[in-house]
């Protein structure tokens, strides 16, 4: 069935891939785009200290930030009170009307949760339809990803259009072979190499109502698995439990708050050692740094063991926590000990977490 002219419902973009993968560089991108005005965006992020809702560069206020913790577990209710309270806020013309959404996941979402909540959800299946799952794909460290984490094998096989992103930095070969490998998994989807979230809206936006007959054969079971959690969930009434078999339990997250500025190149040195020797434990870095003789934050960005150029926000965010300007630096780790990267901190900038 595709959407036709008579569908007034809200098409919702489900933006996917990878922790690091390139998402927000594509949103922000996106969001400049004169064909993506009237969007709503919701963010979602796995740390416990949110980042990414303030290097989204929107005008407007339409951000928002759903409860920390992962929309495919803990966060799926808060989902669908998020669109709910959308809709009715619209309704109320409280708001500005809105064209469509766009959903950021995080980086290690299992996308089924997010679709079948979607699709089966009464109240926002009349309102909403999914208008595609966008999976974006790290070209520098996909196929790594892919071979050691399930949550990337299913944000591929569920996507309706596939973004290979940050070209610049991959081989043609390491693109030619991720791209093979992608093509195995997901046939039926279009593939689109992009540089720093280059991608005209046109490439992501009507890719027509989702179609799970038309993905691999797992992604139909994955959805039907979800509809079995989904009955046990209610059964049990555990609407807010953490689905503790859903994520690696060896992956978690925690942050770093530093009250005294950094120097620089200490901190450089500090992220440079621990890159280096515990980078492959090391999934993402991000934060906001408050670095000596920078009256600007900085954010710093580090995926697997490549530190990212740093970049500066024009001030720092007005809201908590960052309105204290103190550092904070998010890890999600596999089978890493806190207590190793807050001494290479200590170590290196002499700087000790302030939590
Ligand atoms: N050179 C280059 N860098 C990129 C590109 N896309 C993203 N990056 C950088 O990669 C880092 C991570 O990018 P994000 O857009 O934050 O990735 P994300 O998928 O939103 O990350 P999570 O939300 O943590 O999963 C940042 O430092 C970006 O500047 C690209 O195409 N080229």
């Amino acid at each position: 069935m595709m959407a036709d002219d008579a569908d007034r419902r809200i098409p919702v973009v489900i933006l996917t891939g990878f922790l690091g993968a390139g998402k927000t560089t594509l949103l922000n991108h996106l969001l400049q785009q004169p064909e993506m005005a009237e969007t709503a965006v919701l963010i979602n992020e796995f740390g416990s200290v949110a980042v990414d809702h303030h290097l989204v560069e929107k005008i407007d206020d339409d951000v928002i930030l759903l409860d920390a913790g992962c929309i495919c577990c803990t966060v799926r209710g808060d989902l669908t009170r998020s669109l709910t309270d959308l809709f009715m806020r619209c309704l109320r013309r409280e708001i500005k009307p809105i064209r469509r959404v766009v959903i950021e996941t995080t980086g290690l979402a299992d996308p089924s949760p997010v679709i079948y909540t979607l699709m089966e959800d009464f109240f926002l299946a009349e309102r909403y339809r999914i208008d595609g799952v966008v999976t974006a794909v790290d070209a520098t460290h996909g196929e790594g990803q892919l071979a050691a984490h399930g949550e990337a094998i299913k944000q591929v096989a569920m996507a309706d259009r596939l973004l290979l992103t940050k070209a610049d930095l991959a081989t043609p070969e390491q693109l030619a072979a991720l791209s093979a490998r992608l093509t195995t998994m997901n046939p039926s989807a279009p593939q689109l190499p992009i540089a720093r979230g280059q991608v005209p809206p046109s490439a992501i936006l009507a890719c027509g109502l989702y179609d799970p007959a038309a993905k691999s054969p797992d992604v139909a079971g994955w959805l039907a698995e979800e509809k079995v959690r989904d009955e046990r969930r209610k059964a049990h009434g555990h609407h807010h439990r953490h689905d503790v078999d859903r994520h690696d339990a060896h992956v978690y997250s925690f942050a770093l708050t530093f009250a005294e500025p950094l120097a620089w190149p200490s901190f450089a040195d500090a992220v440079g050692v621990l890159l280096e020797t515990m980078g492959e434990r090391i999934l993402r870095i991000k934060g906001l740094l408050n670095v000596v003789g920078d009256h600007k934050p900085r954010v710093v960005q580090c995926v697997q063991h490549v530190l990212y150029p740093y970049t500066r926000l024009d001030d720092w965010p007005a809201q908590a926590p960052y309105n204290d300007r103190q550092s904070r630096l998010v890890f999600i780790v596999r089978d890493l000990d806190q207590s190793l990267v807050e001494q290479a901190f200590a170590m290196f900038c002499g700087v000790r977490d302030q939590c």
